[in-house]
């Protein structure tokens, strides 16, 4: 907390799967209040979203008035944060609304590419504003990310195989990405071929991300959100895997990330920068 008053939070995309799991943590913390609820979904606009997520009444109606929102809140005394789970299409420039507005933006919301989150770490940079962008709230995905990254010093192939809920708009997951991003960032590429290799139906061997890694994305009904590292070596696989069974695991990350958003000057990306 800085002062005596709480961080003062604006959810966007308040009334999705994410939204209402981080309206309910913030609504049970003492440090945290939830000043406004942001979503473009017409069918909530005016409701309370405290109802809507299930935690009781909080007096915060669903609005769409996302830039009014934000100018609200920048007139609180306190410094604000603008926690964003909406669409890969829009968090572009919600991110960069948020700054302009001198709001600090704490983003879960995937699909950004490199290009952009280069620029939104530029902007943040120029207007000293402190931005948090965290593919993948759960700790648990942390540690698997960190034993896979030493595995792969001692391993030359490997594989990633991210599976959905078939209401995911983007592929392959955000998580995915980053993962490939990890294991490339030492400066080995994966993969050599063994075999001239061919398609009979395009896809099929996955997409190739970075270092030659290659993503296998599944989307289903029934699914969370989940995520397999596969290392193959003669005569052995050694397979790292993460299971989602409720989004509650992403709660303590997201109210970590509110509380040291404000603290930092610059965009930072991926939750083990802050652990
Ligand atoms: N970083 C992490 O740990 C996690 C990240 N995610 C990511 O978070 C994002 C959201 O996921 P999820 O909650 O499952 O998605 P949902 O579709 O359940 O929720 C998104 C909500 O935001 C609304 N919305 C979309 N665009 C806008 C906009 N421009 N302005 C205001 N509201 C908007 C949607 O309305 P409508 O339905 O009308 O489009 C919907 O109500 C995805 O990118 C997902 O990959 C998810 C889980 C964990
Ligand atoms: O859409 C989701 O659900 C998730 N999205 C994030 C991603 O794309 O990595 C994080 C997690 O996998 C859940």
């Amino acid at each position: 907390m800085t002062g005596q008053l709480p961080i003062p939070v604006l959810v966007n995309g308040a009334a999705g799967k994410m939204g209402r799991e981080v309206v309910k943590a913030i609504a049970q913390t003492t440090d945290l209040t939830l000043i406004g609820a942001v979503d473009r979904s017409p069918e909530y606009q005016g409701l309370d979203i405290g109802e809507l997520a299930g935690c009781g009444e909080l007096e915060v109606p669903v609005t769409d008035q996302f830039e009014p929102m934000l100018a609200m809140l920048a007139q609180e005394k306190e410094l604000g944060v603008m926690v964003d789970f909406t669409h890969p299409d829009s968090v572009y420039s919600n991110i960069r609304s948020a700054i302009a507005y001198g709001i600090r933006p704490v983003v879960g919301t995937t699909g950004l590419s490199a290009k952009q989150l280069q620029e939104l770490a530029e902007f943040a940079d120029k207007a000293s504003t402190g931005c948090l962008v965290i593919p993948n709230f759960s700790i648990g995905m942390v540690l698997l990310q960190q034993a896979a990254i030493q595995a792969s010093q001692h391993f030359e192939h490997v594989e990633i195989i991210e599976l959905h809920h078939n209401q995911k708009a983007d592929a392959p997951s955000g998580t995915a990405l980053q993962t490939a991003q990890m294991l490339a960032e030492f400066g080995k590429t994966f993969n050599p071929p063994t075999v001239q290799e061919t398609e009979k139906l395009p896809g099929a061997r996955g997409s190739v991300a970075d270092a030659e890694i290659r993503i296998h994305s599944i989307r289903l009904p029934g699914l969370i959100a989940h995520q397999e590292v596969i290392f193959g070596a003669p005569g052995q696989v050694y397979t790292l895997r993460h299971d989602t069974s409720d989004r509650a695991c992403y709660m303590p990350g997201v109210l970590l990330a509110i509380r040291k958003v404000i603290q930092l000057k610059t965009l930072v990306y991926g939750l083990e920068k802050l652990l």
